[in-house]
């Protein structure tokens, strides 16, 4: 094992106990969840916080999660003139098989501002099938960012609609209100339950973009997904994503491919999982969902303007990824 280091930043809107330990807490487990850091992993914790905060020592809150035997420390921050105000910083050191690459590097809430060279959000749109998600996951590890896989949230919602036999517009809104919907670790959580694999079943294909359509869910979970991408870079993948969620996202992209490829490449998918079907009834069933996705009155599927158009028709994902790549690494330097 390797001894190596994250550091971390927050903010905190006020200087109180509780903010100051709502907001250690939270970095904290954001860092060891990323790096999947266990207790007995840690070295030591550092942790400075500017002048303007003298309501609770941030150690404290550490001990309180039960990091008790690890050495912790307080400090102040060096004070710059015009630096951020309100902040509290870790440098946690730790032992990990991790290459120091891999190490994720958190900068939550008005912290994001002291690295935008790692904290940056990637926009990609396009039609069902015209490889998104492939290409949003590879993207996500190499530059170190989260994916959020926005369609697996429409996904979740209707498929608790299904499960509860709701039809109606209005029953399917209080879903979509009352509803716990959490990424973690590329797995999709709907109100605690793992349903990962459940959202893929050809009765959620069918109904999802009819459920996609109802303006009172999108904005239920538009909220939730500028949420994350606020306290987090992303990758994100959807149909909205460069035009409404995300419209200033750093870079964008939109794939696409003829739609008898986009068909192939679902039904192979299908007979892989086992599940028998007909080639022509996957390419009827993708042209209707397009259609849905293309003409809803609310954040229809459209190429945003600013957004890099990439064909997939002829390319393998390894393809797909190097030009992805290849865009962001021209402002980036950090990118290999
Ligand atoms: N460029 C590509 N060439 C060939 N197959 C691909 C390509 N991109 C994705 N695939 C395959 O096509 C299927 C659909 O891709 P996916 O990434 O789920 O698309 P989307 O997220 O846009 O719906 C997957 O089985 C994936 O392995
Ligand atoms: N940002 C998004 C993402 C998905 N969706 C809807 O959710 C459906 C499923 O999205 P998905 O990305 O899982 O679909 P696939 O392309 O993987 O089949 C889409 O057909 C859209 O109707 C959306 O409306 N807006």
């Amino acid at each position: 094992m390797k001894v190596r280091g994250v550091r971390g930043a927050i903010t905190v809107e006020e200087n109180t106990a509780a903010a100051v330990k709502d907001a250690t807490r939270e970095l904290l487990s954001r860092m060891m969840e990323l790096n999947d850091i266990a207790v007995e992993d840690i070295c030591f914790i550092l942790f400075s916080a500017t002048a303007d905060i003298d309501a609770a020592y941030p150690a404290s809150a550490a001990r309180e999660m039960g990091l008790d035997m690890v050495p912790l420390l307080d400090v102040g921050q060096m004070a710059v003139q015009n630096g951020l105000r309100m902040c509290i910083r870790i440098l946690m050191v730790f032992n990990t098989e991790k290459d120091h690459r891999d190490i994720k590097h958190v900068y939550l809430r008005g912290a994001r501002v002291l690295r935008p060279d790692l904290i940056y959000s990637v926009a990609i749109d396009g039609p069902a099938g015209a490889g998104k998600s492939t290409v949003a996951r590879i993207i996500a590890d190499k530059l170190n960012l989260t994916y959020v896989d926005t369609g697996a949230m429409y996904r979740a919602i209707t498929l608790k609609a299904l499960e509860k036999g709701a039809s109606r517009t209005a029953e399917i809104i209080n879903i979509a209100e009352e509803s716990s919907i959490e990424i973690k670790k590329g797995r999709i959580y709907l109100d605690g339950r793992d349903v990962t694999e459940e959202i893929r079943k050809p009765s959620v294909d069918q109904k999802v973009s009819k459920v996609a359509c109802i303006p009172q869910v999108r904005q239920r979970l538009v909220k939730l997904q500028r949420k994350m991408a606020e306290n987090y870079g992303v990758v994100m993948d959807g149909r909205d994503i460069g035009t409404t969620v995300l419209p200033d996202a750093k870079y964008k992209f939109y794939l696409t491919a003829d739609i008898k490829v986009r068909a192939k490449r679902r039904y192979d998918e299908m007979l892989k999982k086992g599940i028998k079907t007909d080639l022509k009834k996957v390419e009827e069933e993708l042209a209707e969902r397009d259609r849905q996705d293309r003409e809803r009155e609310c954040s229809p599927l459209t190429v945003a303007e600013d957004a890099v158009i990439i064909d997939t028709t002829d390319k393998t994902p390894e393809e797909v990824v190097e030009e992805i790549l290849s865009h962001i690494k021209r402002r980036e330097k950090n990118v290999l």
